[in-house]
């Protein structure tokens, strides 16, 4: 049995029960094979891959606080710490009701290759809770927000550990959490990322994750000879990515046509507009079937349906597994040229495989998402150095982050003899980068 092989395994019988954990860790160890291969004897000797896909610790904590209603309700809190040899803990915390380990695991898995790309100072963590904010009032927010931090914060800090949000944690929760780290440990400091900017956040930070989406595809679109000038463009989700993904696309030129969430999603011909996709999900916390109140004439489906909305790119930007083989198929069919993922694993391996063989280009997340941590790590800059710096700034550096991992990919994807396969090019490179780290500090 190969190395790999053995470490595959290996996953499966530590962490039983975690589909999603093992379908990342697979998926990395699949395209690692040329480096691995190359390395072998000393990996081995350094049991490399068994401490890469060991987390250093997962937190797991009772959350107990109380509804409108007066009752009490407890949820499972998690963190998961796991590989910090390039830098403090980081990555977010998602807050959903299929949260549990394996969901962690696989986000902290994955960012810490994400990371490793960006170039900056960054380890791989994430964390969440089982607690589902869908239909609950502000007050209920803040008082899970409050129990959450007040479990948590014994194990962060900003050069230990330092949270940001995900799906479900966006700047108000980011408040609440911050506050009452504030009130626990007596510090202001850049413990948190995604902050409002009235108390140490970030310009752009709201806007990176969906930007930096479009500055990677922009890239790998311009490398293989075509752009986003007039391009029609489906995006699934309509949350932090989604719309800021949405925004920078119409930028560019392109025409964006359809955007979803979990109940169902939206096709305007015309256009999808933004600023009233904005007020019903950034003000209102409401559905997208509402956008039918602004704009009667657009069309509402409430199913998954959104990839046989014909397009030319494919932005999935909502959750994992959210773009299976038979919408592969519907993207190919329908003439897709290109899919970029805005989400974390949004793509089955069967899907992804299949739009590589058709020639579809393909960004995976853990490259092309990377902006929303880029933009953190300088976040945590500016905390440290009592700063703010202008949106321009901050724009900036991340477009020159985003060009910067493409032509990292590409470089290692060409590198081994795969060009154009930027799934391969992205895990070798981020791989490179975290095991000399691991490699220099010894066991
Ligand atoms: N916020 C960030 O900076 C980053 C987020 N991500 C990833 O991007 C994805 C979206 O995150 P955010 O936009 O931050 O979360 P969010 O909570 O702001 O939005 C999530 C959106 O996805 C929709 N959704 C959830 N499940 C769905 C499904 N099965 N089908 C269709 N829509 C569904 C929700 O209704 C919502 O509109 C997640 O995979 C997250 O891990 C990745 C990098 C950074
Ligand atoms: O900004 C951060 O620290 C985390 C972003 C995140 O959770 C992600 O990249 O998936």
């Amino acid at each position: 049995m190969t190395y790999i092989d053995e470490i595959k395994n290996l996953v499966v019988q530590k962490n039983p029960s975690e589909p999603e954990f093992h379908q990342a860790v697979h998926e990395v160890l699949d395209t690692l094979r040329p480096v691995i291969e190359e390395n072998e004897a000393h990996y081995r000797r350094d049991a490399i891959l068994e401490r890469l896909v060991e987390p250093d610790r997962l937190i797991q904590f009772r959350v107990a606080w109380v509804d409108d209603a007066g009752q009490v309700q407890v949820n499972t809190g998690y963190r998961v710490q796991f590989n910090n040899a390039i830098g403090p803990y980081k990555g977010g915390l998602r807050l959903r009701e299929n949260v549990y380990s394996g969901i962690v695991k696989f986000l902290g898995f994955e960012q810490i290759f994400k990371n490793a790309l960006t170039g900056l100072p960054i380890g791989g963590a994430k964390g969440g809770s089982d607690f589902d904010p869908k239909g609950k009032s502000d007050r209920e927010i803040m008082a899970f927000c409050k129990a959450f931090m007040s479990e948590l914060y014994k194990y962060i800090g900003p050069d230990i550990d330092v949270p940001a949000g995900d799906i479900g944690v966006g700047g108000r929760e980011i408040g609440y959490l911050y506050g009452q780290y504030k009130r626990l440990t007596h510090r202001h400091e850049g413990v948190l990322t995604g902050k409002s900017l009235s108390f140490g956040g970030s310009l752009a930070r709201t806007e990176a994750t969906g930007y930096g989406l479009l500055y990677f595809a922009d890239a790998m679109l311009r490398a293989n000879g075509l752009s986003f000038k007039n391009q029609r463009v489906v995006i699934s989700g309509s949350g932090n990515v989604a719309i800021y993904a949405a925004e920078k696309a119409g930028q560019l030129g392109a025409t964006v046509v359809a955007l979803s969430d979990s109940s169902g999603y939206i096709y305007d011909e015309a256009g999808i507009d933004l600023a009233a996709v904005k007020e019903i999900k950034e003000k209102r916390y409401g559905r997208i079937v509402e956008y039918l109140d602004i704009h009667p004439q657009a069309q509402y489906s409430a199913d998954d349906g959104i990839w046989s909305v014909p397009c030319d790119v494919a932005l999935p930007c909502a959750t994992q597994n959210e773009l299976n083989l038979e919408d592969a198929k519907k993207l190919v069919a329908n003439g897709c040229k290109a899919v970029a993922e805005g989400a974390n694993m949004p793509t089955s391996r069967e899907a992804t495989e299949y739009l590589q063989e058709q020639k579809v280009l393909f960004a995976p997340g853990k490259a092309a998402n990377a902006g929303g941590v880029a933009v953190s790590a300088l976040e945590m800059s500016q905390n440290s150095e009592r700063q703010v710096w202008t949106f321009d700034k901050v724009d900036d550096k991340l477009k020159t982050i985003m060009e910067d991992i493409f032509a990292k990919s590409d470089e290692a994807a060409k590198r081994f003899g795969f060009a154009g396969n930027y799934v391969v090019g992205a895990n070798i490179a981020g791989f490179e980068r975290v095991i000399a780290a691991m490699q220099s500090q010894g066991v």
